[in-house]
C-alpha cells in the first residue's frame, strides 16, 4: 500500500518578485514545494535569487505575482508576525544583542524579538533554551555573551533560537559562512541529528558550497538568474550536467559517503 504524502509545508506557484523602482525582476515563474522531513539545498550563483526566494518562505516578504503558502496559510490573507513565529529563520543579516549571554539569546526566540521580554518567559521556556544549548552541544556557553563566541558558537546559538517555538521550518541562510574546517564539519552534524531526531521538521538551507551539505539533505533547487533551473531529489539535480548548466562553466560532482564535493574548471 502507498504511503500518504508527508504534510505540505510550504508551496509556491507561478511565483515572480519584481523590484518597483528598478523593474528588475528577481525571481521569475517560481513553482516549488517542501513538505514535512524534507531537507532541501537551495543553490545558485550569487545574485540568482536564493535569498529573496528564503524570505518568501519566510513570510518575510510578499511575492509580485504568483501564490505562497506557508504552514497551511497563503500570504496575503494572513497576519504575517503570526505565521513568522511558527518558522525558524537564522540569517547572517539577523540582529542580535552582542552583549547577551547566549542563553537569553536562545530565550528572544520564544518571544520573536530582538531584545527579551523577560516577563514573558517562564521555567519552562527558561528550561527548554538550556535544553537547545545542550541539543546543539552549546550548553556551556549559556551565560557567554554571543559577541565574543566563535562564528560556529554563535551559528548554533541562532539555530538553538530558531528552535524555541518548535517550528514545522527552519531556514538557514548560509550558515556556515565564515566557518573554520572544524566548526563547519560539528555544524553540519548538529543539523544531521536535528534531521534524525526531528522527523517532521522540514529545512531549507542557502549554501554556496556542496561540501557543506549534511548527509541529511534529501531535496534540493538550483536557482539560475531567478529561474529554476533543476528541482528534486538531491541525487538527481547535484549532477555535473545540471551544476554545469546552472553556473555557466564545467562542473564535476562526486558523492561519497553522504558527503558532496563540487569542483569548477574554467569557463568554456
Ligand atoms: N532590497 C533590494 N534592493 C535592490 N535589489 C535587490 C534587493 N534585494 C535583492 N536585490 C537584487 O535581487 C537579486 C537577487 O538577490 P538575492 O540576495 O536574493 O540573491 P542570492 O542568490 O541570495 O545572492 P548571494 O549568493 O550573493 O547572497 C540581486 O540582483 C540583488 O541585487
Amino acid at each position: 500500500m502507498n504511503q500518504p504524502a508527508p504534510r505540505q509545508v510550504a508551496s509556491i506557484e507561478g511565483v515572480g518578485v519584481r523590484r518597483m523602482t528598478s523593474d528588475q525582476v528577481i525571481l521569475d515563474g517560481i513553482d516549488w514545494s517542501v513538505r514535512a522531513g524534507e531537507h532541501w539545498a537551495l543553490l545558485g550563483a550569487n545574485g540568482a535569487g536564493k535569498t529573496t526566494l528564503l524570505k518568501l518562505i519566510g513570510a518575510v516578504m510578499h511575492p509580485t505575482s504568483g501564490t505562497v503558502e506557508v504552514l497551511g496559510n497563503r500570504l496575503g490573507r494572513v497576519d504575517v508576525r503570526e505565521l513568522r513565529a511558527h518558522i525558524g529563520h537564522v540569517s547572517t543579516s539577523q540582529r542580535v544583542p552582542q552583549d547577551a549571554p547566549a542563553h537569553t539569546v536562545v530565550l528572544t526566540g520564544a518571544t520573536g524579538t530582538v531584545q527579551p521580554l523577560w516577563r514573558k518567559y517562564d521555567d519552562e521556556t527558561r528550561q527548554l533554551a538550556h535544553d537547545l544549548l545542550s541539543e546543539l552541544e552549546c550548553k556551556e556557553l549559556a551565560d557567554r555573551p554571543f559577541g565574543v563566541c566563535s562564528g560556529g558558537q554563535r551559528a548554533r546559538i541562532l539555530i538553538a533560537r530558531a528552535l524555541m517555538p518548535a517550528p514545522s521550518l527552519l531556514l538557514l541562510d548560509e550558515p556556515f559562512n565564515a566557518l573554520d574546517l572544524p566548526s563547519r564539519e560539528d555544524l553540519i552534524d548538529a543539523l544531521r541529528r536535528l534531521a534524525a531526531d526531528r522527523p517532521a521538521l522540514a529545512t531549507v538551507t542557502v549554501t554556496h558550497h556542496l561540501e557543506e551539505l549534511p548527509p541529511t539533505t534529501s531535496h534540493a533547487l538550483l536557482l539560475r538568474e531567478g529561474r529554476v533551473g533543476a528541482c528534486g531529489p538531491v541525487g538527481d539535480v547535484l549532477t555535473g550536467e545540471l551544476m554545469t548548466r546552472c553556473f555557466g562553466r564545467p562542473i564535476d560532482v562526486t558523492h561519497q559517503d553522504g558527503r558532496w564535493l563540487a569542483r569548477s574548471g574554467h569557463r568554456s
